[in-house]
């Protein structure tokens, strides 16, 4: 990639400071480019006032402190400065290495994108007198806050933790109507966290500043971390599963992972992190990382709740701009990719009701296809599952009667699939549950029963 220039230059990015006002439940994240003016994020948690002392408060400012690093990475991305400063407070040398993971892997789509190369390049200042103090059990409450996105996985997970009869809050940042409505059609508690990224961002990327994705999960996880320590909950639940850990494979770069801050690597980091700096009875875990997507795909099509309510279409999930006028667009990577992995588990009719039209009888989407079963292209930029997940689906579809005369699946069976040779193209190895997982003990054993039900 030829590198971009970013009409926006800076020296040093700045974490000025973070406060949370504990009457309002209203905390601001502060940062700044060299002296220039100050860029606020702000981020309200519903339920206040909230009652801080002791090892809780300590925690609330250590979640928060977290919060502020890792959400920072929307605005340093702008310029990607030389220095990093932290003008109010000192971190560790865990600290600073979560952060640098954090950053250069979850800038690793924008790196390339830009033709940036960030290996070795983002350090975090660490000071020597910075406490590396051991976090504490604070007694919190046997309760999930689980993450919902709108989309299909949030939803497998929220059902699974209604049937094991676990005690949960269903939770969303930002103000998208279609996830509302979503959270509302749960019948379960709900929680609605406010998120407003500063202004000026919007100004910068106008101005042509650097642009580009930024690991978005953690920045979510961390906002969630920090709410259910105030609501006094033990448990932060993400629905992420298996296939996030592998991204695209790109001649001459290696893997570049759209979706990194849903991988394994990020989670485990994240989490640990957590119950060691933060609260050690706090459990941060995604309840689908045994999961493929086809085999979240399968649990998905177990109940039609949700049929005319969810979305895992991105375009509806944009601060700026317009959204596709259905929930589906139909046209992009994950309304693909969620067509072709629910196809082998549905009724025909019932998934074309869901999307209003069938995707894989359109000759206009060939290329978009292609790119999932990482034929004559790579694995697309997106929440998609593996190439070798797309490729089972498609050939398990090519030997169904109702599928198997459909343009693209007719196309795969006569083109694609007699030039994948000895690839193993079934389905069931890939529904097999994996162990790697950093789920409460006890609830994994009764998940692995649900989920194998
Ligand atoms: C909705 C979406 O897909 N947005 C991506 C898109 O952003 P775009 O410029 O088209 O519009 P907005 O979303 O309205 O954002 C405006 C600008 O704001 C900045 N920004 C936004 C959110 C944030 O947390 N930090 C920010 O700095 C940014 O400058 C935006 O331009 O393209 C961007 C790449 O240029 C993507 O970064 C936007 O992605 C959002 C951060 C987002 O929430 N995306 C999720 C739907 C998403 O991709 N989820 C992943 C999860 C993987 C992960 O954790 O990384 C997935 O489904 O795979
Ligand atoms: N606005 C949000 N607030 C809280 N959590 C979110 C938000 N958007 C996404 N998430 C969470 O981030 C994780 C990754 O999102 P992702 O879009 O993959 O999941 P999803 O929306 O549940 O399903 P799908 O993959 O079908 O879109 C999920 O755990 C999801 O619940």
């Amino acid at each position: 990639m030829i590198p971009t220039q970013s009409s926006f230059k800076a020296d040093v990015f700045r974490f000025v400071r973070c406060q949370l006002d504990a009457a309002t439940g209203v905390a601001e994240l502060v940062y700044a480019f060299d002296d220039g003016p100050e860029l606020i994020e702000t981020i309200t948690v519903p339920g206040a006032p909230f009652a801080l002392a002791g090892a809780r408060a300590t925690a609330v400012e250590r979640a928060l402190r977290l919060l502020h690093l890792i959400a920072g990475v929307s605005y340093y991305k702008a310029a990607v400065p030389e220095t990093i400063r932290i003008d109010s407070y000192a971190i560790d040398a865990d600290t600073a290495a979560l952060l640098e993971l954090i950053y250069v892997n979850g800038l690793g789509e924008f790196a390339y994108r830009n033709g940036l190369n960030l290996h070795g390049k983002i350090r975090f200042p660490v000071d020597a007198a910075a406490a590396d103090t051991k976090a504490s059990p604070l007694g919190l409450k046997p309760h999930a806050l689980v993450a919902i996105g709108g989309g299909k996985d949030s939803l497998v997970s929220i059902e699974a933790l209604r049937t094991l009869g676990v005690e949960q809050t269903v939770t969303w940042i930002g103000g998208s109507q279609l996830i509302a409505a979503c959270a509302q059609r749960t019948d379960l508690p709900t929680l609605n966290l406010g998120r407003a990224l500063a202004p000026q961002l919007f100004e910068l990327n106008r101005q042509g500043a650097y642009n580009g994705h930024i690991p978005v999960t953690v920045v979510n996880s961390a906002i969630m971390v920090l709410a259910a320590l105030l609501h006094g909950v033990d448990q932060v639940v993400f629905s992420n599963e298996r296939s996030a850990s592998y991204g695209s494979l790109i001649e001459g770069t290696g893997e570049v992972n759209h979706q990194w801050s849903k991988g394994w690597a990020c989670e485990q980091a994240f989490g640990d992190y957590v119950q060691h700096q933060v609260a050690a009875d706090l459990h941060y875990y995604s309840l689908l990382r045994p999961l493929s997507e086809l085999a979240v795909a399968r649990q998905f099509a177990r109940t039609d709740r949700y049929d005319t309510h969810f979305s895992s279409c991105n375009r509806n999930f944009h601060i700026l701009g317009e959204r596709p006028a259905s929930r589906w667009c139909g046209v992009c990577p994950k309304c693909h990719f969620v067509f072709l992995a629910l196809a082998p588990f549905m009724p025909k009719p019932r998934l074309v009701g869901i999307f209003g039209r069938n995707l894989l009888d359109d000759a206009a989407q060939t290329d978009g296809f292609d790119a999932l079963l990482e034929y004559r292209n790579h694995k697309p930029f997106e929440c998609v599952g593996e190439g070798r997940e797309s490729r089972a689906a498609m050939a398990a579809l090519a030997e169904r009667p109702e599928w198997r005369e459909d343009t693209l699946v007719e196309r795969f069976a006569r083109e694609i699939r007699p030039q994948l040779g000895g690839d193993d193209l079934r389905i069931e190895p890939l529904l097999v549950l994996d162990d790697e997982q950093r789920l409460p003990p006890a609830l994994w054993e009764r998940l692995r029963a649900h989920f194998a039900a």
